[in-house]
């Protein structure tokens, strides 16, 4: 069908354009009244003959420099959808070897069908009958994708189905490109690895390959799906957004204590939504200019991530400089006099004038939730939840606060699933009950059921789990007795003497 289309419209094509030839070279030869009844039966002959309408999309447009994004996105979408009934295919192969993208090969015409209307995309390149050199593909060279369609139905093709392959091509788009981690850390930063990004390359960049995902993530199953449909919902609601008036961004504050899996969950995160990451090291910004810069210079659909946040910043510094100026006078009158503090204060003079405070942090947060358009997160994770100002994490700056606490049943279970590939095990009473009286992060009975060696069977896995979370429990058990018996010693010395005391008046 595809092909007698192609021969179809090549014939059609050439006999219409000698009827308009002719009739061009008549026309002043009728009277007016006829030249009209004339067009009116033209205008029929073509529809009848060639009921067809053509679109082209051409890949360079306007000055010839730029690719069309239409092009890239229909070609993603062709890829995609048409790859399969084409008999021609080009294949790419990316440098790593492991990945084949198929495309529609040139001249080949592959079929598509929207709502039960059938449209025909041909990809089509003009080879070059010259030989000359050049930088920019010559208008001979130049590629471009045909869409034919039926004339009747040009009203439901341009404005439903073109809609629909735009947004599939884009949604295929984000699903391919290759993520990327962007870091400013010291030694990595500045390097301009051709990001891209204006500002000289502040960022630098490497592929983001994390096989983090939420189900692999073990904590409460119920707990995760309400981050989960929190955070697609949010990747969907770009109207909502635009529609109360608010900037297209959420932030995320994940605490809880060391190896609990803030970090994973930030990387489960970006694989869910396919987000680039952001690692904002803020101990590598030297002020809050810098900061700005920084986050300004981020893409749209990013995570910005800030770890361990009370150990970047101080974050229960005063707000208004002016008070914070203010009390370093006090200080440093104190500190002159003082020869031995002379070397803490160069030091914390060097801070001031190289860190990022609070109120930049806050300000420039909020500059970015209205300065940059595109959806953005950010994430903050601290292991000491209290420490942090409440300006810094109140709702509508970090939206989501989300508690990572020590491994539960629940989440050992998903763990058991993912290390050792069993759902159920007549050890796991056991370990539900010691689960339950101790506390043990997810790293470390990750680190328990994580196989060492290729003998090692589910049993002795478990049982070494068994066996950490005894010691553990022991260990609790013995620094709470030590803790009672320093209370008792400590109760006794002050009996004893409140005694010595009441004798020493007797005896007065
Ligand atoms: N909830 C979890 N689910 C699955 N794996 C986890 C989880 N928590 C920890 N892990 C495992 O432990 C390792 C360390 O976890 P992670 O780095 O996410 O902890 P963290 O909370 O960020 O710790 P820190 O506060 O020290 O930065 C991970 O590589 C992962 O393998
Ligand atoms: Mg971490």
């Amino acid at each position: 069908m595809a092909e007698s289309l192609a021969a179809m419209t090549a014939q059609t094509g050439k006999a219409l354009a000698g009827l308009t030839v002719m009739f061009a070279m008549f026309q002043n030869y009728f009277p007016c009244e006829l030249r009209v009844i004339i067009m009116d039966c033209y205008d029929k002959l073509v529809n009848f003959v060639y009921p067809y309408i053509q679109i082209t999309f051409p890949e360079f447009q306007g000055d010839g420099f730029r690719r069309s994004k239409a092009y890239s996105t229909i070609e993603r979408y062709l890829n995609a959808n048409s790859t399969k009934q084409a008999k021609r295919l080009d294949a790419y192969v990316f440098d790593d070897c492991d990945t084949v993208v198929l495309s529609v090969a040139n001249n080949e015409e592959v079929a598509d069908e929207f709502k039960g209307i059938k449209v025909w995309w041909t990809s089509r390149e003009h080879n070059p009958n010259k030989q000359s050199i050049s930088f920019w593909p010559r208008e001979d060279e130049k590629k471009y994708f045909r869409l034919t369609f039926y004339r009747k139905h040009r009203h439901r093709i341009t404005a439903e189905y073109l809609k629909h392959v735009m947004e599939e091509g884009k949604a295929i788009t984000v699903q391919e490109r290759r993520r990327k981690l962007c870091t400013n850390k010291a030694g990595d930063g500045g390097s301009g690895l051709g990001n891209g990004f204006g500002g000289g390359g502040i960022w630098s960049e490497v592929v983001f390959e994390h096989p983090a995902t939420f189900a692999t993530l073990a904590m409460d199953p119920i707990r995760k799906e309400q981050i989960v449909r929190d955070l697609m919902y949010f990747s969907k609601s770009e109207d909502y957004y635009k529609n109360v008036g608010k900037a297209w961004k959420r932030g995320y504050l994940l605490y809880g204590p060391p190896g609990t899996g803030k970090s994973t969950m930030i990387a489960a995160m970006a694989n869910l939504l396919q987000y680039d990451v952001y690692d904002l090291e803020l101990t590598a910004v030297d002020n809050n200019t810098e900061l700005r810069k920084l986050l300004i210079n981020t893409t749209s659909k990013s995570l910005i991530v800030i770890e361990d946040i009370d150990c970047s910043i101080d974050v229960t510094a005063k707000r208004e400089d002016e008070d914070e100026n203010e009390d370093e006078d006090g200080e440093e009158e104190e500190e002159e006099k003082n020869p031995v503090n002379e070397e803490k204060k160069k030091k914390k003079k060097k801070k001031k004038q190289s860190k990022v405070t609070l109120s930049g942090l806050l300000n420039t947060i909020d500059g970015l939730w209205s300065a940059c358009p595109g959806e953005r997160i950010i994430v903050f994770t601290t292991n000491h939840v209290e420490k942090l100002d409440k300006a810094l994490i109140r709702r509508g700056r970090m939206d989501e606060h989300i508690e990572l606490s020590y491994c539960g049943f629940e989440a050992f279970k998903i763990l058991a699933k993912n290390y050792l590939e069993v759902d159920s095990h007549e050890l796991f009473a056991k370990i539900r009950q010691l689960l339950n009286e101790t506390e043990m992060s997810p790293a470390d009975v990750a680190d328990k059921l994580m196989r060492k060696s290729d003998g090692e069977d589910v049993d002795g896995n478990l049982m070494s789990l068994i066996k950490a979370l005894e010691e553990v429990q022991e260990k609790n058990k013995a620094a709470k007795l030590e803790e009672k018996e320093k209370k008792v010693a400590k109760g006794n010395e002050s009996s004893d003497q409140a005694l010595e005391e009441n004798g020493h008046m007797i005896k007065l």
